[in-house]
């Protein structure tokens, strides 16, 4: 049956869709919905609202922005919002008026009522894909339950805690203070849950292998059988992790001598995984090998890069972690959100900063580490709050990109101008207004008196191995190399988006004879894989570069680089990739890189936020340039603030 509203509906559903507002799926969501049960153009509108968030990142949609400004959420102007505005007739402009009469709607499943397994659910003042309801769901209760499992150790166990933690922590926090690294061993190790949020250099890695030998020391008898796995979202992160990780434990081993076995402890790890590896991905299907009903065989399981983990993937991993298995989780709160739905570690650590722990937390805090937190940090956080810390104090980030990157997660764009500007040893540098031929010049030759740029690994290429050096051992130096230097685009189209630079700066490297592009697959051609292929092995986001292949005259190989190892693929097994002299700061999470150059787009449209900047900072190692063809629009992404809607803040603190 076609209703009267119907075709006034569609073509504003259309008309937004052809003006790049609406994905064309949501607008076919919207009529899905519609025709599977009574529709009213109120529900086909927030089921296309719905649809549209998470396609961006949102969980839900929460009935209070459906009422209040659905133009502005969207970020549309009103020309493009009345036609559809027009077309529902009556919107309400309360957040009850909505639930009134979402809940009436054969589609919408209210939370309390006898459930049909409709699509949408309607949870207090939030509506949902029901799968998204589920996840969120399900990772709150998850999280909860492994916080609430904190053990009361006794005091002989505390004083033991103690003793140890003085060893492997054997010198006060360099700014005085609370010591934060040993704050968080301690709270990790007395529950199964403990997360370690912190900005780049804070010694996540460095608290966390502390936090093993820890484990292994207090765990007597127990520790013989440990088992313990690491992952990451990507292989690269995971790499990184396991390298940080050895070498710590390797200095600690020094240190501690015969009083622990950490050699011992170092070889039982193994290799880091990606989640998707450690879970078991099977190819065309989203289920896992492990889940609830098969779960992972480890005690305890390190998780870093955890502001990567979309919602669904953390609900995959919590639900394969058998009970009493440890989880710790590492990252930096900060940092842009996964590109999935979900702000999983935003939301676990909203509270990070304050602290806000409780009389239990704070007494165990005191007696095992001999510190009594600042009233500035006591407070009634809830259960993940008590097993959350963060670290403050960055080794890694002093002078001016720690300054910048301080300055833009602070939204103080006066401040994070005075050090773009200020700056004089080099190390931060801002081009503005900038050509498209200024990055170009930047990916060649990099910056004066600074380096980067690919002109670099392209020579070691040309030059081929030294005489007599083994080939691996050549790949490895000419990947290292490529790794040295990257730039990161803000947005994906456009001119100053991944394509549009990609283009000119391959054209260049041509025209300086730095590469010979012969189709699509060229010696030195930088590639990042868009898909998991499970054939060969190949993941979303694994970046590689293309070389000759020395055992077949002619034929082309992908190298990847894993810590100090490379793998390899023919490039014609490799189907879902794209040239990556130029990539998202989405996809750069995970990585670093010696010279990081962040190239922002002439205008905003919504897709710059601090998170983005933030995070295209931190991806800098020594030399940091921000290159924008519009010097305003620093200010503009700065002073916003990427939001998701989300009920999990709200279920994990209820
Ligand atoms: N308490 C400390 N004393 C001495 N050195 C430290 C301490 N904490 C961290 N470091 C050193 O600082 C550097 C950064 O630490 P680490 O790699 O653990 O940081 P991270 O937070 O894991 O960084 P990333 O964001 O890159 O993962 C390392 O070289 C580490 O050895």
């Amino acid at each position: 049956m076609t209703m009267m509203h119907e075709p006034a509906l569609f073509a504003a559903l259309d008309g937004l869709t052809e003006a790049g507002q609406l994905r064309r799926l949501s607008g076919a969501f919207a009529r899905f919905i519609g025709s599977v049960g009574g529709n009213t153009p109120q529900l086909m509108a927030a089921c296309a609202l719905l649809s549209e968030l998470e396609g961006r990142g949102h969980s839900c949609l929460l009935l209070a922005d459906l009422a209040a400004a659905p133009a502005t959420l969207m970020g549309w102007t009103d020309e493009q919002w009345q036609p559809m505005r027009e077309a529902v007739g009556d919107w309400p402009a309360r957040a009850a008026g909505w639930r009134a009469l979402l809940a009436g709607a054969a589609q919408v499943w209210s939370v309390g009522d006898a459930d049909a397994g409709q699509p949408l659910v309607l949870d207090g003042e939030r509506l949902y894909l029901r799968r998204y309801w589920r996840d969120e769901t399900q990772v709150a209760h998850a999280v909860r339950s492994r916080a609430l499992a904190v053990r009361a150790p006794d005091v002989a166990d505390v004083a033991n805690v103690r003793r140890w933690l003085d060893v492997l922590f054997d010198h006060a926090p360099r700014e005085g203070g609370a010591d934060w690294q040993k704050i968080a061993c301690a709270v990790a190790l007395r529950g199964q849950l403990g997360i370690i949020t912190g900005g780049p250099g804070t010694g996540k890695t460095y608290t966390v292998a502390r936090l093993l030998a820890l484990l292994f020391a207090t765990e007597g008898q127990r520790q013989a059988g440990m088992r313990i796995a690491m992952a990451a979202p990507t292989g690269k992160a995971a790499a990184r992790l396991k390298q940080s990780i050895d070498q710590a434990l390797d200095v600690l081993a020094a240190k501690v001598g015969p009083a622990l076995p950490l050699h011992e402890l170092a070889a039982r790890m193994g290799a880091a995984r990606t989640l998707h590896s450690l879970l078991g991905a099977r190819p065309d299907t989203r289920a896992f090998q492990h889940h609830a009903g098969n779960p992972l065989e480890v005690d305890v399981l390190i998780v870093d890069e955890a502001s990567m983990i979309h919602l669904e993937m953390m609900a995959s991993l919590l639900a394969a972690l058998p009970p009493h298995a440890r989880l710790i989780l590492l990252g930096d709160k900060d940092q842009l959100a996964s590109v999935e739905a979900g702000a999983v570690l935003g939301d676990l650590c909203h509270q990070a900063e304050a602290g806000a722990y409780d009389a239990a937390t704070l007494a165990y805090v005191a007696a095992a580490t001999g510190q009594e937190l600042p009233a500035a940090y006591h407070g009634h956080g809830g259960p993940i709050a008590q097993q959350t810390v963060m670290l403050r104090q960055s080794r890694r980030f002093g002078g001016p990109i720690g300054a910048l990157a301080l300055a833009v997660n602070a939204g103080d764009s006066v401040k994070a101008q005075e050090v773009l500007r200020g700056t004089t040893d080099g190390t931060v540098a801002w081009i503005a207004p900038a050509q498209q031929s200024d990055v170009v010049h930047l990916a060649l030759a990099g910056r004066a008196g600074v380096g980067g740029g690919y002109q670099g690994y392209l020579r070691m290429i040309r030059s081929g191995p030294p005489e007599g050096a083994a080939h691996d051992g050549w790949v490895v130096s000419v990947l290292k190399e490529f790794e040295a230097f990257r730039i990161l685009c803000a947005v994906r189209e456009g001119e100053w988006g991944v394509a549009g630079l990609n283009e000119v700066i391959e054209h260049k490297l041509e025209a300086a004879g730095l590469i010979r592009r012969r189709g699509e697959w060229y010696v030195g051609r930088p590639v990042m894989v868009t898909r998991n292929d499970y054939g060969t092995g190949v993941f979303n986001g694994d970046i590689g570069l293309t070389l000759a292949d020395p055992a077949r005259p002619g034929a082309l190989r992908v190298y990847f680089l894993e810590g100090e190892n490379i793998r390899s693929v023919l490039a014609t097994r490799l189907r879902n990739v794209e040239t990556a002299f130029a990539m998202t700061v989405h996809k750069s999470q995970g990585s670093e890189f010696n010279h990081t150059v962040l190239a922002l787009p002439r205008e905003g449209g919504g897709a710059l936020a601090r998170e983005l900047v933030y995070t295209g900072i931190t991806r800098a190692r020594n030399y940091f340039t921000l290159v924008s063809p519009n010097p305003a629009l620093l200010q503009e992404a700065i002073s916003q603030r990427t939001q998701r809607a989300s009920g999990l803040r709200g279920l994990l603190d209820n």
